[in-house]
């Protein structure tokens, strides 16, 4: 069974009246990852050790603590994820974690969704924003500065699902057509089943969470996407109890679609446009919708549009590779798995393990180097999360980039995922 040593130095992150307070040499642990997990985090650890100096000297530092997940745990421990690693970021509140691999079709269930699922790290949270310079197939890409909140806890990801043709599956399909009337499933004998629960309680808190950080952040507006028209009372009622949320816990702060609903006789199809200029002429906040198929194009053809996303699982999973896309590649989109009631986090990319390019020292360590500027906004250290960021425009500006980028721009200098990081040091 997996035990843990946790670094002689350093000390424990607390929770405080809802507040986490940060020790001058936090322990953090982290989870290195399968696949390129090895090349970007020794990138990205040096580039987070060196900015923390660079930024408060010796007064502040990160004990790194490794704890096991994937491949490099089944390896030691023969365990896929043992608890000892779900109890060290319990007992620790802020974590950070390479790609993990998942197979698809069989085999052992996302690893990534269960750390999610088993610390209830409801909303997934993926800023999308550009850095000058960087190539994207789009024309305007500075238009797009997007925040999605995925609901990180339920949907078709809870995992409940039936291979075809098995006694489950067999026995689901008889409950539902002789006890449910159901008579819609076209082929009965070869179906697979899957189930997609959605909550009033998991949407409302996603959904707070939403609104509140745009709020805090200035933000313009929250939308909420859904595909309600199909799923009626799964992502439909997200819509509707998304509404009654704004309406219900921040009335004064915002102006939604649904007041609108009740004048928009008047304004036809400019209706859109007139609660947007009616929330700003208000200085409150708009909270509009979106069905999820029209809002994949409206993404691409009128990003300035959209600000803060509030969406379901499976939507927000494609909509974060959509977006990242966008503003030059998953190369460089970061993430941040959080609880806001408890207070714990996992800081992580948005991409996966690419396996092509284990081991090669070749990939872009730019999401896992900026989900950790996520968790140092985080813990509260701006200063080094500024520097980095900075860097990160420095040295794409100097188009000194990895391949991802380097083979969509012309004049750039291909560098490894090592020789970015240090060059991202050099620019700090
Ligand atoms: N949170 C997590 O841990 C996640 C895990 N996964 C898992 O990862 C595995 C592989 O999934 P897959 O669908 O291939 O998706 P990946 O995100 O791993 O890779 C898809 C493609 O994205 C590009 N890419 C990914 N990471 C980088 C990077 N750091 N720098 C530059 N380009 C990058 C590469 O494009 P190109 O080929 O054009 O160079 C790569 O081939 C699966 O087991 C999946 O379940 C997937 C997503 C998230
Ligand atoms: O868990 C996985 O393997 C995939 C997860 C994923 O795509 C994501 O986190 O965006
Ligand atoms: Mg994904």
């Amino acid at each position: 069974m997996a035990q843990y040593e946790a670094p002689q130095s350093g000390e424990k992150i607390t929770l405080n009246n809802g507040e986490l307070q940060v020790p001058d040499q936090p322990i953090i642990p982290f989870i290195e990852g399968d696949g390129i997990g090895s090349d970007i985090w020794a990138a990205a650890q040096r580039v987070f050790d060196a900015a923390v100096e660079k930024a408060y000297g010796s007064k502040k530092k990160i004990e790194w603590f490794e704890i096991f997940a994937g491949e490099k745990a089944h390896d030691r421990f023969s365990e896929w994820l043992p608890d000892a690693t779900l109890k060290a970021i319990e007992e620790y509140y802020v974590a950070i974690k390479g790609p993990l691999t998942t197979p698809v079709g069989g085999g052992i269930r996302s690893l990534n969704v269960a750390l999610r699922q088993e610390l209830d790290l409801f909303a997934c949270v993926r800023p999308v924003r550009y850095f000058n310079g960087v190539p994207s197939p789009v024309k305007r890409p500075e238009q797009v500065d997007m925040v999605i909140f995925r609901e990180n806890s339920e949907d078709i990801y809870a995992g409940i699902e039936w291979e075809a043709e098995t006694e489950e599956a067999k026995k689901m399909i008889r409950f539902m057509q002789e006890e449910m009337g159901v008579k819609k499933i076209r082929f009965p004998e070869t179906s697979g089943i899957g189930i997609k629960p959605v909550s009033k309680e998991g949407t409302e808190r996603l959904v707070r969470a939403a609104i509140q950080y745009a709020l805090n952040h200035g933000r313009k507006s929250v939308t909420l996407v859904h595909k309600g028209n199909i799923m009626k009372y799964t992502e439909g009622a997200f819509k509707a109890w998304g509404y009654e949320l704004a309406h219900k816990e921040f009335r004064d702060q915002v102006f939604t679609w649904r007041d609108y609903d009740e004048v928009k006789d008047k304004h036809g199809v400019d209706a859109a446009n007139q609660a947007q200029s009616e929330a700003e002429a208000a200085g409150k906040l708009l909270v509009k919708d979106s069905i999820a198929d029209a809002f994949l194009q409206q993404i691409l053809t009128r990003p300035a549009e959209y600000d803060v996303i509030a969406t379901l699982n499976l939507n927000g999973d494609y909509i974060s590779d959509a977006l990242a896309a966008q503003v030059g590649g998953i190369g460089i989109a970061p993430g941040a798995n959080i609880n806001f009631e408890s207070g714990h986090a996992i800081f992580e990319a948005t991409h996966g393990t690419a396996p092509k390019y284990a081991g090669m020292d070749k990939v872009n360590p730019g999401s896992v180097i900026l989900s950790g500027v996520l968790m140092l906004e985080h813990l509260g250290w701006q200063e080094a999360a500024d520097r980095i960021y900075r860097a990160m425009d420095k040295t794409i500006g100097q188009k000194t980039v990895t391949y991802d980028f380097a083979r969509l721009m012309d004049g750039a200098q291909e560098l490894k995922c090592s020789e970015f990081a240090t060059k991202l040091i050099e620019n700090l």
